[in-house]
């Protein structure tokens, strides 16, 4: 990980912060960047002319010269009025092209991760920890501080340019050394503080993301923690990751006192520099007094420009900790078919289904879970597969449907539009009802009547009216039994009536009777059924068996020969 603000650095950030400027939007985006350049350069000369005009104004009153002090003043409200709301302005568009930065790179994010299903890959990747939090938070500050800082640089350049050429010519030496002042100054702040501030604030973020999660774990297992009365034990295990936060929050607040030791120091005796530089010019008659507060000015102004990076150290760490966090996003998310897993089982698709010489393996390659395996389904067949608990039954799904890759040989099988899994866990998503039955679509071809007579179908009659019919977006895993969950999920299986059906014990919170509804349906819709299942019940239903056991052993059969062998389920 690079904590230094070297080269490195800055291609990565470079290579996170470009899209945008060269995507589609672009014309927009980069006519809002001119438009805030050519209004930090009104608000920057603003600035130039009001520090002149209050040194007039003081030099007018000590000369006791009433139409000098009256001029000075008219021209100085007279740039209020175009000073002050360009410096408003200003701010405005700054937000609001973060604000469309952000709405673009979230989009083009989520797009990725969600694309070749690479939020499961991720999820098993140690180094991209809580995507999460890198795709709201971290886009969000590294959209905002790099405008932030873009803008200050562009300001304190402009200053640079504008105030140094009025303080050199009120002192030479004056110039020369603020100059110094501030590179030794910010040297110091770079080797320091820097690369430390970075760090710490990396962790940070990692550590909050962490307490974060084991909230909202406990939101999400609230039931399960309740029954097993797991609180204290839960209330441990989120205090220990406060613990860390706090631990790495003290580190961090010790580096900003060290690092506010330092401004204040340096910053402090710029305010009384000026002054005592010029103050026996000033004593000898040769300056005027106003001249002391434009120069004051001019070297507040300077020393601004000059001590960027020592002043806003911290903001600067913050977005190098952000933009890290994202570049290794990006990389992963770029990468994902290809970065965690080497590809190795073959997939092809076709109309027919049948594996060959198949190894599978568990992703991190250490464990052989079925070995040379070999079967063919014809196409109004259905298989079982069945074994003991752990002996690789889900993982030859996950391996069918294209998650797993890890192993060698060839699946042949339909698209996977032509398949429908149902999980091991019913998967209840956040909405209505209507959008629970479409899942995984979105737009629907049926109307209410024919969701209804689905959820009849599942014996599930009565869920439309008791939550408050089609349309009620209630918390669908807490209000639904296990087994309600597995009818509803054959609700969307028998709507969207695929070739194949993958079921993975997809009805073992169910009584014999509604099992048996469920598979009688999907008979009669003739839809091709892959099933893991442990009852003797579901035989009828297969022509069938695979029967995987330990040490990657596995036998086929015809359900009807496995009924009668000795180790049938
Ligand atoms: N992501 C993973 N990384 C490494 N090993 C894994 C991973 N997921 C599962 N395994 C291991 O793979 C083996 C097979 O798991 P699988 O879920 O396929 O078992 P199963 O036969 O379906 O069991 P059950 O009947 O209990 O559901 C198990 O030993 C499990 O620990």
């Amino acid at each position: 990980m690079n904590y230094q603000f070297n080269t490195q650095f800055w291609q990565q950030f470079g290579l996170i912060a470009k899209p945008y400027w060269f995507s589609g939007e672009k014309r927009k985006a980069r006519r809002s960047l001119l438009l805030l350049i050519f209004l930090s350069i009104i608000s920057s000369g603003f600035l130039v002319l009001e520090t002149l005009q209050r040194g007039e104004i003081l030099s007018g009153l000590a000369e006791q010269n009433y139409s000098r002090f009256l001029q000075a003043t008219l021209l100085f409200l007279g740039l209020i009025l175009i000073g002050v709301p360009s410096l408003a302005f200003n701010n405005y568009i700054q937000s609001n092209l973060s604000l469309h930065w952000r709405r673009w790179m979230t989009r083009n994010f989520l797009e990725r991760y969600l694309d070749h299903q690479a939020f499961y890959h991720l999820n098993t990747n140690s180094e991209v920890d809580h995507p999460d939090q890198r795709i709201s938070e971290d886009i969000r500050a590294f959209t905002q501080q790099s405008l932030y800082f873009l803008v200050l640089i562009f300001n304190a350049v402009v200053q640079l340019i504008l105030f140094i050429g009025l303080l050199w010519s009120i002192s030479h030496f004056l110039t020369l050394f603020l100059v110094l002042y501030a590179l030794v100054g910010t040297l110091i702040a770079t080797v320091v503080f820097a690369r430390n501030l970075a760090k710490i604030n990396y962790v940070q973020l990692q550590k909050e993301a962490e307490l974060r999660y084991g909230l909202v774990h406990l939101q999400d297992h609230a039931e399960a923690i309740a029954l097993y009365q797991g609180q204290s034990q839960t209330s441990q295990g989120l205090y220990n990751r406060f613990l860390q936060v706090y631990q790495n929050f003290s580190r961090l607040i010790k580096w900003e006192f060290n690092l506010s030791l330092f401004q204040n120091s340096l910053q402090y005796i710029t305010f009384i520099l000026p002054v005592i530089i010029l103050a026996p010019s000033l004593l000898s008659g040769q300056l005027e007094i106003g001249v002391i507060a434009q120069s004051e000015s001019a070297f507040g102004r300077i020393w601004f420009a000059l001590s960027l990076i020592i002043n806003e150290l911290e903001q600067l760490s913050a977005l190098a900790a952000s933009a890290t966090r994202l570049f290794i996003l990006n990389q992963a998310l770029n990468n994902s078919d290809k970065l965690f897993y080497k590809q190795t089982i073959k997939i092809q698709e076709s109309q027919q289904f049948n594996i060959e010489n198949l190894i599978l393996k568990t992703p991190d390659y250490q464990k052989i879970l079925i070995q040379n395996l070999s079967l063919i389904i014809q196409s109004n067949e259905s298989l079982l597969i069945t074994g003991a608990s752990g002996v690789g039954k889900s993982s030859l799904l996950r391996a069918i449907a294209g998650l797993w890759t890890s192993g060698e040989g060839k699946i042949t099988r339909p698209q996977r539009e032509q398949m429908f899994f149902l999980p091991q866990r019913p998967y209840m998503i956040l909405g209505s009802l209507r959008q629970q039955l479409l899942y995984p679509h979105s737009e629907s071809h049926y109307n209410d009547e024919q969701l209804l007579h689905v959820l009849n179908q599942v014996n599930l009659p009565h869920i439309s009216t008791q939550f408050g019919g089609l349309n009620s977006v209630i918390k669908w895993s807490q209000v639904l039994s296990l087994g309600e969950q597995q009818r509803l999920a054959f609700a969307r299986l028998l709507l969207h009536q695929p070739q194949y059906a993958i079921l993975d014990e997809a009805t073992s919170a169910l009584d014999e009777e509604n099992e048996e509804l469920l598979y009688q349906y999907l008979q009669k819709i003739e839809i091709n059924l892959i099933s893991v299942g442990h009852r003797s019940t579901l035989l009828k239903y297969h022509q069938q068996v695979l029967e995987l056991s330990e040490n990657f052993n596995w036998r086929l059969m015809a359900s009807q020969n496995y009924y009668c062998s000795d180790s049938n389920p």
